[in-house]
């Protein structure tokens, strides 16, 4: 059965949706371009270098959108155009005019977040109940920053002779948000809340894989009541992006991707002297010490490595484990990772989905067979699964993979694999994990866990990372900073601290007396 939709129309879509039973049944094509700017969709200018969209649960040509056109230069200075048209409107209303607006994007968000789930399902392969917490994460952030919106001000400083000076928090004008594929709606909701709430607007390109739930947001922003265009979505890839970064009326880059693309964002926007925020990849580690409560260790332990099929940033890939408890350990997070119900990531018991693409699968199915060579046991997983549903005979599915025997020196505990891949190394001292587990040039994420309240705040203190978790691993409240040290990037997303980032503070100096001059 095959429907032609307008995706804005999201009732229809979601009724559409509603009557699939799973995954697979059914075709829904979005007949809308998905370029977003001046207030409506935009069609592109030539269907040039297009890229297929595939949907990771069947590897099938994606049924939502069969084709990324990747936009421009023409209209990319059209989208920042429009943007900064909008910019200069909205950077004028009072921070609790804009927070009113916010709030009812939030709204809107959390009434339709089933439908929006099952977009980014559909286009990313993850299961619908962590797409639902994404989405939720989502609405939050909007939230969070709508609130430190009224909030935002500067200081009064007095100065000799009742001369004042005092300080002015502003925008900082157009900011582009480039996004990766594994958190596609939620990535745009973390960059555009707070840019938004500061009064700046925002141009943000998708991954080229999950082209689809950032335009949904850009008109839910349009719906809540911002100006056309403080919103912009812009669809592509590399060229897409680097035009995005070269152009003269961008004063900020928030970007989230891997570290060589990273480096060249950063190379771009230092060419502009634009502000740039970099939310890189990491090999984070998680030390799991012999006093901890073990079962909270190892549930842990696969909060740390499978989440969105262990395609995220800060996972704890690395998992340190005190020598004296490594057998209980390994006997109980295999036991657990073999009862992971992967498949239909559709289906509310489904708890894996599906990995981004073939060619994605394939990088960590090599990544698991290096790990052989090198002298890894694989305890359970790493080998790619085929549903017995038919529609999903072509999905990227893998089991979730525990690697034992492993060393700091082999490629899996090097690399950022970004897959359902945890290797397990043995430890015996905290002074010598500390030091094993800070010999990365990563610095996203760590954890440990521990019953000694000591030791635990030590170890925090003394890791290398942008994050510590203590007895327990990837929780992300929208108020606490996210963000890593070393090579995984700097700047933050969430928290209090990210209105620096996208603010920036003007001086007044007041004269209340007479010009001393010098001359
Ligand atoms: N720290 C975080 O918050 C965070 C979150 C999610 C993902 N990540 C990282 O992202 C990586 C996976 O995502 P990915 O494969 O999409 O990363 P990627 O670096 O390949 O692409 C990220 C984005 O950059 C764009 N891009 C590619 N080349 C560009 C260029 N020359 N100029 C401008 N933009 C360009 C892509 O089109 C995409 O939108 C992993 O390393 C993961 O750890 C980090
Ligand atoms: C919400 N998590 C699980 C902390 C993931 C943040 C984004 C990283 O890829």
């Amino acid at each position: 059965q095959k429907h032609l939709i307008r995706l804005s129309v999201l009732s229809s879509l979601s009724s559409i949706l509603d009557t699939m039973p799973g995954a697979t049944t059914g075709t829904v094509l979005i007949s809308d371009p998905l370029n977003f700017w001046g207030g409506k969709r935009v069609k592109p200018m030539q269907e040039k270098n297009t890229e297929p969209v595939f949907e990771p649960a069947t590897g099938k040509c994606c049924r939502l959108v069969r084709y990324m056109v990747p936009c421009g230069a023409e209209e990319v200075d059209e989208a920042i155009k429009s943007a900064h048209a909008a910019y200069l409107q909205w950077r004028k209303m009072a921070g609790m005019e804009r927070a009113r607006v916010m709030l009812e994007a939030a709204r809107i968000i959390r009434e339709r977040r089933e439908k929006i789930a099952k977009l980014e399902v559909i286009n990313n392969g993850k299961s619908i109940t962590e797409a639902l917490v994404d989405i939720d994460v989502a609405w939050q952030c909007i939230e969070y920053y709508a609130g430190l919106a009224g909030t935002l001000a500067g200081q009064h400083i007095q100065l000799p002779g009742g001369s004042f000076a005092y300080t002015r928090r502003e925008p900082l004008g157009v900011c582009v948000g480039i996004g990766a594929w594994n958190y596609p709606f939620q990535i745009a909701s973390w960059k555009s809340a707070p840019a938004l709430a500061c009064g700046n607007a925002m141009v943000f390109k998708p991954s080229p894989m999950t082209p689809v739930t950032a335009v949904i947001l850009a008109e839910i922003y349009k719906e809540a009541g911002v100006p056309d265009g403080l919103f912009c979505v812009v669809q592509g890839g590399a060229d897409t992006g680097t035009l995005l970064c070269q152009h003269p009326k961008v004063a900020k880059v928030s970007f989230t991707g891997s570290v060589p693309t990273g480096k060249k964002v950063m190379e771009m926007s230092a060419k502009g002297v634009k502000q740039v925020t970099l939310e890189l990849g990491g090999k984070s580690p998680l030390l799991i010490f012999k006093d901890c409560e073990l079962e909270n260790a190892v549930k842990g332990a696969l909060m740390a490595n499978f989440l969105t099929q262990g395609e995220v940033c800060c996972n704890g890939t690395r998992v340190y484990v005190q020598r004296e408890i490594m057998p209980q350990f390994l006997e109980k997070v295999v036991k657990r990772t073999k009862a992971i119900p992967v498949g239909d990531p559709l289906l509310d018991g489904t708890r894996m989905g599906a990995l981004i693409s073939k060619p994605h699968l394939e990088k960590v199915l090599g990544f698991v067979s290096q790990a052989k060579k090198e002298g890894a046991k694989v305890l359970c997983g790493g080998e790619p699964i085929v549903p017995s549903d038919p529609n999903l005979k072509g999905g990227y599915f893998m089991a979730p993979c525990v690697l034992d025997n492993c060393r700091d020196d082999m490629t899996c505990v090097k690399e950022e694999i970004f897959g359902p891949v945890m290797s397990v190394l043995p430890f015996d001292t905290e002074e010598e994990v500390i030091g094993r587990a800070n010999n990365t040039t990563f610095g996203l994420a760590s954890g440990v866990f521990t019953r000694d309240i000591s030791r635990a705040h030590r170890v925090a203190e003394n890791l290398e990372a942008g994050t510590c978790f203590i007895n327990n691993y990837n929780i992300s409240p929208v108020e606490v900073p996210f963000g890593g040290y070393k090579m995984s990037g700097f700047g933050r997303e969430n928290g209090q601290v990210t209105i620096e980032y996208y603010s920036q503070l003007k001086t007044v100096v007041v004269e209340m007396g007479d010009v001393d001059s010098l001359f």
